[in-house]
């Protein structure tokens, strides 16, 4: 028998994940901290762009699944936002900007020939949990974003100050993203705690949320691991 359980409780539950952020993640703190080579750099740009390429394929599956047009109509900006329009370029294009800003070139980012085995696990996980789980519980795996922007404030300043091979023109899609994560994850958040109205959804969230910690956990270990130094 499911029961009605207080929203706020529910927040804070959610909000507690972020003890399991990959902001916490030892290759995150070293490269936070200026310790990485050029590199182990250049292997998380060329590895991450395989999860920015597939966050619109995620979103296609949460649209897919979503009765709500509401719902829709806000979402498909995500999209947007990373596929770009003609004279807005988006973010993948933005990331493949960083990887040039880093040494790589866009050919053997996206030829994948970088892309480690646990990283194309881990991302294709968590768009088969977006096609496959309740449309409810895969918005609110993309909640990590809640934690998102404190991360990339620290990232852009770290890149700025330690990194000074890096061309800072590289880094606008971190920039960007200050601006987009926190806007998402509040409407995200909105869908939530709207439809997940008894314990058991509430709990279901929290679990779809916690997954999606592991996921992002993931693919910084095969990345740390792929690149020692
Ligand atoms: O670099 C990061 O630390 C980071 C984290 C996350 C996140 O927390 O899920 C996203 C992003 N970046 C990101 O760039 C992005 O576009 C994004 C989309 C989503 C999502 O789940 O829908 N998360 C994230």
């Amino acid at each position: 028998m499911t029961t009605l359980a207080d929203t706020d409780s529910f927040v804070s539950a959610l909000r507690a994940q972020a003890q399991r952020y990959h902001d916490r993640h030892p290759f995150h703190l070293r490269m936070n901290a200026g310790r990485l080579s050029r590199r182990q750099v250049r292997g998380w740009v060329a590895n991450r762009f395989y999860y920015q390429e597939n966050i619109p394929r995620k979103d296609a599956a949460i649209l897919a699944n979503c009765p709500n047009r509401e719902v829709r109509r806000r979402w498909i900006r995500r999209i947007v936002d990373h596929d770009g329009t003609a004279g807005d370029e988006g973010g993948i294009e933005a990331w493949l900007r960083l990887a040039e800003a880093v040494g790589l070139t866009r050919e053997e980012v996206l030829d994948q020939r970088h892309l480690v085995p646990g990283v194309r696990f881990a991302v294709d996980a968590y768009i088969v949990f977006a096609r496959t789980r309740p449309w409810v519980e895969a918005v609110a795996s993309s909640l990590t974003e809640l934690f998102a922007p404190d991360l990339m404030a620290e990232r852009l300043a770290a890149f700025e100050r330690y990194y000074p091979w890096i061309d800072p023109g590289g880094l606008t899609y971190f920039r960007s993203r200050l601006a987009q994560a926190p806007r998402d994850s509040e409407h995200a958040l909105r869908v939530v705690t709207e439809h997940c109205r008894s314990r058991d959804e509430q709990a279901r969230a929290v679990a779809a949320l916690s997954f999606k910690c592991d996921v992002l956990w993931s693919i910084l270990d095969a990345i740390d691991h792929a690149y020692p130094d």
